[in-house]
């Protein structure tokens, strides 16, 4: 527990996003974004020419274009739906914690995020990073900044980690509640949750045992001391946790997983979403819904890559429909369960210690 007088503050961290949907800004957020090594992890003389010579000249106008389709008139999606988050949470924490968001690239900075709860006082930090799962590119990168940035400082305030919860039971049931009137709605004869790849190379990389990752077809099946900090393994127990809620029955039958928005020409874990579409509309699924749990704002990866381009190639490809479910963004159920996540961690910082995970000794929340 802490210290009475001591302030608490917490730091909900997500990604990042452009500050405008134009080439120049997008550069700017792209060059920060892929110039960190736990994204593009290769010697960092590869990085730069990649960077330089291959991304930056091209794909900036592009994604602004694509930044336009789904840009909002108060900014980005995923810095507006955060922002009506920390909101919220800071609302319901009021008198508790100290509350700000940042993002890992671009702006809020995680510097100024930092800066501005110390000015408030806060000596005690909790930080959640806003991705369901452990990647190095996304949890890991954001915890690292953090900690970085909060060591800058001479007295070093206490830090803590809210754990990945990607089968946190309010995290699943929030995002159930979401679904299910978009599957009813659509009469959705199919499911498809569309998770954000990685390169495997990541993967691989994570597997503390060295031989567990892509051992045999089965090894994401259920979550075991060798995979527990596996992104891929972590996505599917999100989506059988999913299927489970909303009563799909069995994998392959009315639900299946893919992942989404792989950049260059390494392996990224499969299967591919683009490549899954056209193999749904084939089989005859008419009316599909797609998920992407591994968001929890949305942003342009739903939005414009599922929300856009993925119905225009379901539906020429002979699908009648492709319905995007909407992220948790500011839901109810979401918002309490942040909150309920945020008093749980306080004093468990590990996953394995986290409340609700399985084989956890039962406990009460703090307050
Ligand atoms: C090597 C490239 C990338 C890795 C690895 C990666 C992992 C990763 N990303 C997210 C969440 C988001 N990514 C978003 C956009 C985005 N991602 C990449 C590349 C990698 N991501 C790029 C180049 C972009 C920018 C857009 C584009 O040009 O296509 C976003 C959306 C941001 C927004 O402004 O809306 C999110 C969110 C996770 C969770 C993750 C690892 C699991
Ligand atoms: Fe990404
Ligand atoms: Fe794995």
């Amino acid at each position: 527990m802490a210290n009475p007088t001591t302030k608490r503050g917490l730091l909900l961290v997500n990604l990042g996003t452009p500050d405008a949907p134009e080439t120049a800004p997008v550069r700017r957020y792209l060059r920060e974004f892929l110039s960190d090594p736990r994204v593009v992890d290769i010697h960092p003389v590869g990085r730069w020419l990649l960077l330089n010579l291959i991304i930056l000249p091209v794909r900036p106008a592009k994604s602004a274009e694509a930044y336009r389709k789904v840009w909002m008139p108060e900014g980005s999606p995923l810095l507006v739906y955060s922002r009506d988050l920390t909101a919220q949470v800071a609302e319901r924490l009021k008198g508790e914690y100290e509350v700000a968001l940042a993002m890992r690239y671009g702006n809020p900075s995680i510097p100024d995020a930092v800066a501005a709860l110390r000015a408030r006082g806060v000596s005690d930090f909790t930080v959640l990073p806003l991705y369901p799962h452990e990647a190095a590119s996304s949890s890991a990168s954001s915890l690292a900044r953090t900690y970085e940035v909060m060591s800058e400082s001479w007295d070093v305030p206490n830090v803590r980690a809210v754990p990945a919860f990607y089968e946190h039971p309010g995290f699943l049931d929030a995002f159930t509640a979401v679904a299910r009137p978009v599957i009813s709605d659509l009469r959705a004869d199919h499911v498809l949750f569309s998770f954000h790849g990685v390169p495997e190379r990541h993967v691989k990389k994570s597997d503390a045992t060295g031989k567990h990752c892509f051992s045999s077809p089965g090894c994401c099946d259920a979550i075991s001391d060798a995979n527990r900090h596996c992104y891929r393994a972590q996505c599917y127990a999100t989506a059988r946790g999913l299927a489970e809620r909303l009563g799909l029955g069995a994998q392959g039958d009315r639900w299946s997983v893919s992942f989404q928005s792989r950049l260059g020409r390494t392996p990224w874990v499969k299967p591919y979403t683009d490549l899954v579409l056209p193999e749904l509309a084939k089989r005859g699924v008419k009316r599909l819904a797609v998920m992407c749990p591994a968001f929890v704002a949305d942003c342009l990866e739903t939005l414009e890559e599922i929300g856009i381009r993925a119905r225009e190639q379901f539906v020429g490809e002979g699908g009648e429909d492709l319905r995007l479910v909407p992220s948790l963004n500011a839901h109810p159920l979401w918002v309490d369960t942040v909150v309920r996540m945020v008093r749980e961690s306080d004093g468990a910082p590990t996953a394995a210690a986290a409340p609700w995970a399985a084989g956890a000794p039962e406990r009460t929340p703090a307050r």
